[in-house]
């Protein structure tokens, strides 16, 4: 039997999921965490594509970030998709780019830089800076740029009066910023959903052939995806032909201040068409812990646990600081964990923390006590970009570690995609390249291979694909490049590829990650750090920032199967090195004061 019919039996016992998954029509499941959503997607998108799906028709299936796509391809390939030839698997930028942008800038009389190229980073901030300056009140672009990219992405219509009426002066230096960006040849990542939402606004044809193309477009986490994607999906969904299937949760959107709403979702769920799906049964956490998570969430959802495990909830305090918190999870509240949860492996514990800081600190004290840990947030040395991830699994391949060994098919399929930027590269191109890498891998097939002649070879080897990927994916690009100085100067000097095949993580590798990082993932344990009033929520938060921190905080507790700890100090130091007494945070301290937490002092 097909797999995806193996695991469709599993939501058979539930109502819910078996009404979603055998609905025809525009679908939207709103349900809350473990409750099965990204699980459902898969099934129902394997069954899509067996069943109804004709080539060259495709299902493009969408979702906010790298974490999340790298998440729902391992859930696809384990019901047995074939992922590169039916499906269109990115985010919504990399599908605007490639599906909206590329082929219909011209016939849409867009006057963009040819061929188009992604800013790096560096230019973005380059060319913001000045028209900061230009127009600007004087700020920092780190400062000012949130405030920037969300007018941006909240106002779509340029030619209405609240353009320029409700901040003129922003409005000009995003004008400034995008001429100076298109006169270096570039556009940069919100352009590519921006300048999709015109083409399509303004090009039935356009809109018409992207949805002949992917007659079912399926969004995954929708709550964190923005005014931009709803706009999109109205276009190719409600006023064109494609089939909508969105999945999310209004309660874990911890995104706003990127311009996402989670009103959103609901409103689609109200539209006429749509079949509104409830899911009400969590499978992940003990009882404990999701009556904890209704209290943090201040809402009571009825949501019903199916687990028997009661789960356990615990809060420590360290009166050290938040150096301290790190340090004592890691030399003491891991392996006390460990000791009472015998059969508990690493891989499946998680330390959860407000921003990369407190990953630095993790880190450190990691590698002070020789733990394996593979650590996920923006301070990381190198970050961990899709070609970095294909590396990483390519590694553990030639390592031929068995279980975390990734199928060989997928790794010749996702190196195709990178190099075809997830669009379709024609037959013959995609076997060659197929073939060619599949030489690459055996030929190189030597775990003890230092990693920065192995990256070398890659490098040279691919080296016209790389620099075609540099226009759409330079980020990407750079990271390689980056990793390979890492391993020829830098931390991982002397580094070998089966040294490396641990860096993506194992079933023996402690997971770091910032709470915004752990979104969609599980853990039987999860450790939360620096969960001080004044971080979590911020100093002075406004009552939305509040709102959004409580939901940052949900989604960190609802992680857990079986066990959480609460860590903190009580009190926060600032830049100038003043201590603030604000005790633990409140979403900490609620669940205090309804006795679900066990507490230890130091
Ligand atoms: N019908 C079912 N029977 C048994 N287990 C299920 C069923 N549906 C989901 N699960 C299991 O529940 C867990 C949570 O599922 P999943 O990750 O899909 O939830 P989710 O709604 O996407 O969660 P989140 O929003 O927190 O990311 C997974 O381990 C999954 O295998």
């Amino acid at each position: 039997m097909n797999s995806f019919r193996v695991a469709a039996q599993e939501l058979h016992p539930n109502k819910e999921q078996w009404q979603a998954y055998e609905s025809q029509g525009h679908l939207v499941v709103l349900a809350g965490p473990g409750s099965g959503k990204t699980k459902l997607l898969a099934v129902k998108l394997a069954r899509i594509a067996e069943e109804e799906l004709e080539p060259p028709h495709r299902i493009a299936c969408l979702t906010y970030n790298n974490e999340c796509v790298s998440e729902i391809r391992k859930r696809l390939v384990a019901v047995g998709v074939r992922l590169e030839e039916r499906f269109y698997l990115g985010t919504v930028h990399s599908f605007c780019l490639s599906e909206i942008v590329r082929p219909f800038a011209r016939l849409a009389g867009l006057r963009l830089p040819s061929p188009v190229r992604v800013a790096p980073e560096h230019i973005q901030e380059k060319c913001m800076q000045a028209a900061i300056n230009r127009f600007g009140r004087g700020q920092d672009v780190a400062w000012f740029r949130p405030e920037i990219d969300c007018y941006r992405r909240t106002h779509l219509n340029r030619d209405r009066p609240d353009w320029r009426g409700e901040d003129s002066s922003l409005a000009s230096i995003i004008e400034e910023y995008e001429r100076l960006l298109r006169a270096d040849g570039f556009v940069d990542f919100d352009d590519m959903v921006l300048l999709a939402v015109q083409i399509l606004e303004k090009h039935h044809v356009a809109r018409r052939a992207v949805s002949a193309k992917y007659p079912t477009i399926a969004v995954d986490e929708y709550q964190d995806l923005g005014l931009p994607l709803h706009r999109i999906v109205e276009l190719l969904c409600f006023q064109s032909a494609s089939r909508l299937f969105a999945v999310g949760d209004p309660d874990q959107s911890i995104y706003g201040f990127t311009g996402a709403r989670p009103e959103m979702l609901l409103e689609l769920s109200r539209r006429i068409g749509v079949t509104p799906v409830r899911l009400k049964k969590n499978y992940r956490s003990g009882q404990s812990i999701l009556a904890a998570a209704e209290v943090a969430l201040g809402e009571s959802r009825g949501y019903t646990g199916e687990k028997k495990d009661v789960g356990r909830l615990e809060a420590r305090q360290c009166i050290g600081g938040i150096e301290e918190q790190c340090s004592a999870a890691i030399r003491e509240i891991v392996p006390a964990l460990m000791r009472l949860h015998p059969g508990l492996r690493l891989g499946n514990v998680a330390i959860l923390y407000p921003s990369k800081k407190e990953g630095e600190y993790l880190a450190e004290a990691c590698r002070a006590s020789s733990v394996p840990f593979v650590r996920n947030d923006r301070g990381s040395p190198y970050s961990r970009t899709r070609l970095i991830r294909w590396l990483e699994d390519a590694a553990a391949w030639v390592a031929g570690r068995t279980l975390m060994t990734p199928r060989w098919e997928d790794l010749l399929d996702r190196w195709v995609s990178l190099c075809g930027h997830g669009g379709r590269l024609e037959h013959q191109k995609a076997i060659a390249l197929r073939q060619r890498v599949a030489r690459f891998l055996w030929r190189n097939r030597m775990p003890g291979m230092p990693l920065c002649e192995w990256i070398a070879v890659l490098i040279e080897g691919f080296e016209a694909e790389l620099s075609e990927m540099k226009l759409n994916a330079p980020d990407d690009v750079a990271s390689l490049v980056g990793l390979k100085e890492l391993a020829l100067n830098g931390f991982l000097q002397g580094c070998t590829v089966l040294g490396f095949a641990f860096a993506g993580g194992s079933p023996d590798t402690l997971n770091l990650l910032t709470l915004h990082s752990s979104k969609g993932l599980e853990f039987e344990v999860v450790v939360m750090v620096g969960l001080d009033e004044g971080v979590i929520p911020r100093y002075k938060a406004s009552a939305r920032g509040v709102a959004e921190a409580r939901r940052l905080f949900y989604v960190g507790l609802t992680r857990a199967m079986r066990h959480v700890v609460f860590v903190y100090s009580g009190f926060t130091v600032d830049q100038w090195g003043r201590k603030h007494r604000n005790g633990p945070s409140r979403f900490v301290r609620e669940l205090l004061g309804r006795s679900l937490v066990e507490v230890r002092r130091d």
